[in-house]
């Protein structure tokens, strides 16, 4: 009898004829209100999920007793709780490395769109305004020959310094908690303390996993280390960042502006003040969001799933 799997996210055809040559499928677009309820039915007797961002806890996995692998489609797993999952031996995976190109041209973009405040001067150009020869008061500032301080040199945040360094010329800083020689010797970058790379760099980008370690990973006190001509960028989690810290920040100049994809609470809020500053650009957290890469994301989770439960190791198994 072939496994039974749950995908929970709308995939491409293709992932799930791939998927059905080994496992029974069942199939969600989306988990909302109105496909919950048959999720949990199917949940009770699948040996497989996959999809993305799905809470999977202790209490999900009570109501999960034959599970054996949960692929995850991205590569943040801050949504599992892998001591849970270790206890039950269910098996969790990612997606790494198939979108570090396309997340770093993502951030590479929210660092240009920030500097040269292209979403402003876009709605002032559709707005009428462009009466004039450009007046001083709309001049960004350079980024080629900065300083870009990467706080998470791995996989994405080396795909950035590669397009920093050898694109744009910039001098490239880093904080992790180890060494990333490959990112040292290919693209200059030099390994220093958190409190360096915030005074030293003119925009800082943040790119750690989400974990208890990380969590307001940077709040008032980073804020106040940083330049004021300082723009933040942030792609990683929301909760890397004290949000109302760096609304303080924005709002009071201790920081020039920010470039972010992800916020504390996605969808964000309507009244959440970082809408309504002309120094902040924001993305509906969309780093991987190609259709060529979330294809690539899809059929790799989808080949972690398959040789989890044929009895293999799958080659992104979360240790
Ligand atoms: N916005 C989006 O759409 C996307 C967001 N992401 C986010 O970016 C994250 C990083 O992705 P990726 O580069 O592939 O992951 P990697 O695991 O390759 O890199 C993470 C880096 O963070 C460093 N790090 C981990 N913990 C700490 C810490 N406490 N202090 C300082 N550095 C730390 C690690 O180095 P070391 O272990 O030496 O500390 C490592 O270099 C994902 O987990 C996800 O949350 C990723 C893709 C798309
Ligand atoms: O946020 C996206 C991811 O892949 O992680």
């Amino acid at each position: 009898m072939k496994p039974k799997v749950i995908v929970y996210k709308k995939v491409d055809p293709k992932i799930l004829e791939f998927v059905q040559q080994t496992c029974e499928v069942v199939y969600f677009e989306e988990l909302d209100s109105n496909t919950y309820p048959a999720f949990f039915q199917e949940l009770v007797n699948a040996d497989g999920i996959l999809g993305s961002r799905l809470k999977v806890y202790a209490d999900l996995l009570d109501k999960a007793p034959q599970l054996k692998i949960v692929s995850n489609m991205s590569v943040g797993y801050d949504n599992l709780d892998i001591a849970a999952l270790t206890a039950r031996g269910v098996m969790a995976t990612n997606t790494p490395e198939v979108l570090n190109d396309t997340v770093a041209d993502t951030i590479m973009g929210l660092i240009l769109a920030s500097a040269r405040r292209i979403p402003e001067l876009d709605q002032w150009v559709r707005a009428g305004q462009w009466k004039s020869e450009l007046k001083e008061q709309w001049y960004g500032v350079d980024v080629h020959h900065k300083v870009l301080g990467i706080i998470g040199m791995g996989g994405v945040g080396t795909t950035v310094a590669k397009r920093a360094h050898c694109g744009f010329d910039m001098e490239i800083l880093y904080h992790n908690r180890s060494r990333n020689m490959a990112a040292e010797e290919k693209y200059g970058a030099t390994y220093c303390s958190m409190e360096e790379l915030l005074k030293n760099s003119d925009f800082v980008c943040l790119l750690t996993p989400l974990t208890p370690e990380t969590e307001n990973l940077i709040g008032k006190r980073e804020f106040g280390l940083m330049k004021k001509s300082a723009i933040f960028i942030n792609a990683s989690r929301g909760k890397t960042v004290d949000e109302e810290e760096l609304i303080k920040a924005l709002q009071t100049g201790e920081i020039a502006g920010a470039g972010l994809d992800v916020f504390v609470q996605e969808p964000i809020n309507m009244d959440n003040p970082l809408l309504s500053m002309k120094n902040v650009v924001t993305l509906p957290h969309i780093g991987s969001a190609t259709y060529e890469t979330r294809f690539q994301m899809a059929m790799t989770a989808a080949t972690n799933l398959v040789s989890g439960l044929k009895g293999d190791t799958p080659a992104n198994l979360i240790k």
